[in-house]
């Protein structure tokens, strides 16, 4: 896959207007992320406007709630034929199996590919303070997210959500086939804004994600192609 593939771009815009002059400016983007405030605004309908456009998409509506209601949730957005969906890991074992199940089901009934579920371990924009003192998790930032990938894991998801800075130990234990996805992506020359674990591109893929979301660097930069540019500019060449 060429490495431009590799990038997910957040469709982090408030209307549906708004999500396809994204797109239409940026044709060479082939994979893109549909998160809160956007399906809280269209709802589906963005979703078969991506579809029809021939995008990946990646539906991060990041699930967390009792294993009926996550299982029923997944079961709906599996049938949409979306290629990655988020649930949280500390939703529990249960919530995950149920989950899991319930992606198969729903794509097997709408006659799609199965998407591939994955869970998000801790938030970019959390650091070990927060963990250790509004969150009271009394183990090490790397640690806790290495335990909530392994749940993931064990729970029958396809792969998890973390930081650059923890994705190498992640590829390690979990093995080549487990999905490493990226957010807390940032080039040396943009702003890390909300993002606390961040990395750059280069270093996020060398140390073994599968795949990067990198938003407001491109979306909210004066020029947005220039920057998608320059983003696979630096990375051409390094051989990730
Ligand atoms: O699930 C995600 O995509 C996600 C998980 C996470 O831990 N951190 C995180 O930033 N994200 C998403 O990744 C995107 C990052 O956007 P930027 O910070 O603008 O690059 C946002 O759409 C977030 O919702």
């Amino acid at each position: 896959m060429k490495v431009e593939d590799r990038i997910i771009v957040p469709l982090d815009v408030p209307s549906k207007e708004d999500a396809i002059a994204l797109v239409e400016q940026l044709p060479e983007v082939s994979f893109w992320k549909v998160g809160l405030e956007l399906f809280v605004s269209t709802g589906s309908e963005i979703i078969h406007t991506l579809k029809h456009r021939q995008k990946r998409i990646f539906l991060d509506l990041k699930f967390h709630d009792i294993p009926n209601t996550v299982a029923g949730a997944t079961r709906v957005a599996a049938a949409y034929g979306v290629d990655l969906i988020t649930i949280h890991a500390v939703a529990g074992r249960n919530a995950l199996k149920r989950a899991a199940e319930a992606a198969v089901e729903g794509a097997l009934t709408a006659g799609c590919p199965p998407p591939k579920l994955i869970g998000i371990t801790l938030l970019t924009s959390l650091n070990s303070r927060d963990l250790a003192f509004d969150l009271k998790i009394p183990i090490e930032l790397p640690e806790f997210v290495l335990q909530m990938a392994l749940l993931a894991q064990e729970s029958g998801l396809n792969g998890a959500v973390c930081s650059p800075m923890e994705v190498s130990q992640l590829r390690q234990v979990c093995g080549d086939d487990f999905l490493l996805v990226c957010p807390g992506v940032r080039p040396q020359w943009s702003e890390k804004g909300d993002q606390r674990r961040a990395m750059t591109p280069l270093a996020a893929l060398q140390a073994g994600a599968d795949y990067l979301v990198i938003g407001r660097p491109i979306t909210a930069a004066d020029d947005p192609v220039a920057a998608w540019n320059r983003i696979c500019e630096e990375l051409a060449g390094t051989g990730v």
